[in-house]
């Protein structure tokens, strides 16, 4: 057992015993319609997430985030266009025991059919990189979720990250990396020919993952390592609480956290980078 692959941290309680597996999906299309199923197809459409014959690899973490979006991702197969392929892939790390079962356990009960491999990240972070082991550890597991879902035949990887990871992370590139930028919702991986990450919960709120998890009585999997629990979460947690707090007066501010980002006015922008290379307003000042 590596250091790294602890039991995880603070567990979401859910409310009760686990609902059946039919009125949890049925929740997915009454109680959540709105706040997300309706976000969920808002982003397939407005970023163009599905194209006719997809096959898409849904990543699988067995956190709240990808258990829900897995689910998402069965109902639209079921009442919506049926015209792509779903795989869906669970990296096992290393993890401990116990966190493997309640993984295996959730997605049974689901009616999720993962496809479980092993990584061996956490150990070979543990040998290698102590000083910065969540960077090389996401760096690791991004290129292990690439390989195994071309292994696959899928053409797109689907991430579980919600509206709320986006705009904490373009606070967190603001306020502690002096840059502005964001995560996308749809990108093509740089590395692996053909293949694209899509981040499907890009419209919806934690608040609802979390209410649809608890009143499901889903008990997921938090987070399986200790060391990012007590490291990079610092950080985010820090941005977290700063946007709380900012929303106590001004209710919108998510929001408009998010249009800055569909909104940058590039003649009041003194530098921007594109492409690795390096722009300044007054390249082409007195050109113009
Ligand atoms: N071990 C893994 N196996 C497969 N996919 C993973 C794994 N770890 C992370 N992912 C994918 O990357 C996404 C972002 O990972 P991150 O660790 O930031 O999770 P998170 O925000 O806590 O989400 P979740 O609640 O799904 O764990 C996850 O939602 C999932 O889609």
């Amino acid at each position: 057992m590596t250091k790294i692959s602890g039991e995880g941290c603070e567990q979401l309680i859910p409310f009760n015993d686990i609902k059946s597996l039919q009125e949890i999906e049925h929740s997915i299309i009454t109680k959540y319609r709105k706040t997300i199923w309706g976000k969920f197809i808002k982003a397939i459409k407005e970023y163009e997430l599905i194209k006719d014959g997809d096959r898409i690899a849904i990543a699988i973490s067995g956190g709240k985030d990808s258990l829900l979006m897995a689910k998402l991702f069965q109902e639209l197969k079921r009442h919506g266009k049926d015209n792509f392929q779903l795989e869906f892939i669970a990296m096992d790390p290393g993890y401990h025991e116990s966190v493997k079962k309640l993984l295996i356990d959730n997605c049974r009960h689901l009616d999720i059919p993962i496809h479980i491999f092993e990584s061996g990240i956490f150990k070979i972070v543990d040998d290698i990189a102590q000083e910065y082991p969540c960077f090389m550890c996401a760096k690791m597991r991004r290129g292990a979720l690439y390989k195994k879902a071309q292994e696959l035949g899928c053409n797109k990887l689907a991430l579980g990250h919600h509206f709320n990871d986006v705009i904490e992370t373009v606070m967190m590139n603001l306020l502690y990396t002096g840059n502005f930028s964001t995560m996308l919702p749809k990108l093509k991986a740089s590395n692996y020919k053909g293949l694209q990450l899509i981040r499907p919960l890009y419209h919806i709120e934690e608040a609802a993952i979390i209410d649809f998890t608890e009143n499901n009585g889903i008990w997921p999997l938090n987070c399986a390592c200790m060391v990012a629990a007590k490291k990079t979460g610092t950080k985010r947690y820090e941005v977290k609480e700063l946007i709380k707090q900012l929303k106590e007066n001004f209710k919108d501010v998510d929001k408009s956290i998010l249009r800055a980002t569909q909104n940058v006015n590039m003649n009041t922008i003194l530098g921007w980078k594109k492409d690795g290379q390096k722009y300044f307003y007054l390249d082409e000042y007195d050109e113009k």
